[in-house]
């Protein structure tokens, strides 16, 4: 034990803290400019070994920046199951990542005591990285921190961030989940999807072709990965494969649906459906123009409004009773929650921003649909569901329709990861309903219209003055905010806005909805005003959007 901690002190030596550099462990992890990352990597690495022996469980170190600048970086850890590390551990995260040099070996022995962690026992650490210049040495550090406190670490090198997530579950399982490897996640996938696609008959060229944005980063080289699997069941075109362009620059997901228009390098003609991944693959959102040159964005909202549709009628088929839920946050459109609620008659949670508290949330049905409306998101199926179904499926007292639609159940928990939002099997989810109800991207985009909306940011000195409750969905200090937002939304129809601090950049985010694009847009600049003058807006007052 004193030596792994003379290691620790030595090794540290070499991914040293910048001193007075102070990180904290946000809605997804570390965010920042890949230059100040090393020395978090090293201690990324220190704690997933810690967790490992904690919970004598493989733990996963992820080192992306998503849908960030190819510039930053960041790093996210994933717990035995394949879910977010639990919040009393990003805590300690935080205390290990501000600690300076000569305080390192008292906070890590900090840890070690609270959590009364056995130094003798084994510890596993699966790392993965995305494609960011800055990567390779930065998941190297994590290595070094793993080393260093005597775990092992295996490097799966590059990874989406959703495949990582998938390999720590069929590690920890046993393999129930699936063949922890990059080829066994394939195929678990793409066998799903073929069942669930092979009793559609007749299907065309056009039917089964799809354009991708790969957003030039990791999951446009996993998709040509999984292409030659799909045995032409899905003939897809890839952009932005990272040839040439620069990760996530007016690409990917985060983009498309920010700025609510296509992605550069992507050839579109009327009609097509197209789909955009970001940066680590672990949000994807579809869209297509229609014959007058229009933009539809088809998110998060409509990939949850489509995934439950296929499902409740599949159940419904089936003949079980399972309770189904959807989750989202404050950011779903005004027109999802209601076509969910009132046409669906289906339960919708609102949770605060960040998947952990959606998976959370979905957990608490036997079927729990989560989205993001940047369209991260999964189907989390309880054990006793999955059992039911699977009983269902084998049962042979039931008539062939009951079967069939058991069967497509199943298939359905096989494509989808359940460990977290993953935008190759959503794609393939997307893809295999689409096939199944034999729908065009035009009929899935008129199942119901979304409310015209904006997204902005305002920059203010310290954005943590802003307060929220109700799912973020309330302003409860700087005084007078929420009195002043509230008095600006009577002044629209149909409208509803809401701010809060961002957890992965230093902004604070506004949101609005209303009847017509020019009321939403002149609301959120509203809001931003409001925010500006109230919350210690800094640089140049938020200006009208032209
Ligand atoms: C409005 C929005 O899209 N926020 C994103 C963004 O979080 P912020 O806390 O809003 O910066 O990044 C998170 C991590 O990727 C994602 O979970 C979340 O949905
Ligand atoms: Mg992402």
């Amino acid at each position: 034990m004193m030596s792994q901690f003379q290691e620790v002190l030595k090794q540290s030596g070499l991914h040293p803290k910048p001193a007075g550099l102070v990180l904290q462990y946000g809605t997804a992890g570390f965010r920042t400019n890949a230059k100040k990352l090393d020395h978090i990597m090293f201690r990324m690495g220190l704690l997933a070994t810690l967790r490992s022996r904690k919970t004598k469980a493989t733990i996963g170190v992820m080192v992306t920046a998503s849908h960030n600048p190819e510039e930053d970086n960041g790093v996210k850890l994933i717990d035995p199951m394949g879910e977010m590390v639990t919040p009393t551990w990003e805590g300690y995260a935080t205390q290990l990542a501000n600690a300076e040099q000569e305080d390192l070996l008292t906070a890590l022995k900090d840890v070690i005591e609270k959590e009364a962690i056995d130094m003798s026992q084994e510890a596993d650490v699966f790392v993965g990285k995305d494609t960011r210049s800055s990567s390779a040495s930065l998941s190297q550090a994590v290595m070094d921190g793993v080393s260093a406190l005597g775990g092992h670490s295996k490097d799966y090198g590059l990874v989406t961030t959703p495949q990582l997530h998938y390999m720590v579950c069929c590690q920890n399982t046993k393999g129930k989940y699936g063949d922890a490897t990059v080829e066994g996640y394939y195929s678990k996938l793409y066998q799903a999807f073929i069942q669930l696609t092979k009793s559609v008959l007749n299907r065309t060229d056009d039917q089964k072709h799809l354009s991708v944005d790969g957003a030039n980063g990791i999951g446009a080289l996993k998709v040509r990965e999984m292409e030659a699997h799909l045995k032409k069941e899905l003939q897809i075109s890839l952009f932005n494969d990272g040839s040439k362009g620069k990760l996530n620059h007016q690409c990917g997901a985060d983009f498309v649906k920010v700025q609510q228009k296509p992605p550069t390098g992507v050839e579109m003609n009327p009609g097509e459906r197209c789909c955009s991944f970001d940066g680590d693959a672990d949000r994807i959102v579809y869209y297509f123009i229609d014959s007058e040159g229009q933009f539809h964005l088809l998110d998060g909202d409509k990939i949850a409004t489509l995934i439950s549709t296929f499902l409740k009628e599949l159940l419904t088929q089936a003949g079980v009773d399972l309770k189904m839920g959807a989750v989202q946050t404050a950011y779903a459109n005004g027109s999802s929650t209601r076509y969910l609620e009132d046409t669906m008659q289906v339960i919708v949670r609102c949770t605060k921003t960040g998947v952990k508290h959606l998976h959370h949330a979905a957990q608490e049905f036997d079927i729990g649909v989560y989205f993001e409306a940047n369209g991260h998101g999964t189907v989390l199926f309880s054990k006793a569901a999955e059992e039911i179904i699977q009983h269902l499926a084998e049962d042979a007292n039931i008539n062939d329709e009951r079967k069939r639609a058991a069967r497509m159940l199943q298939n359905t928990i096989n494509v989808i990861n359940q460990t977290v939002g993953d935008a190759i099997a959503d794609m393939l989810l997307i893809e295999a309903i689409l096939a199944i109800k034999g729908m065009t991207i035009q009929q899935w985009d008129s199942i119901y219209s979304d409310l015209p909306n904006r997204q902005l940011k305002v920059k203010v000195a310290d954005r943590r003055v802003i307060d929220t409750a109700d799912a973020e969905r309330r302003a409860v200090s700087p005084a007078g905010l929420q009195d002043a937002i509230d008095s600006l939304v009577k002044k629209y129809r149909k409208a509803r806005s809401f701010v809060r601090p961002s957890g992965t950049e230093d902004v604070v985010r506004v949101y609005a909805e209303a009847e017509t694009q020019e009321s939403a847009d002149d609301l959120a600049h509203k809001v931003s005003l409001a925010v500006y003058r109230l919350a210690g807006g800094v640089g140049g007052e938020p200006k009208q959007l032209l």
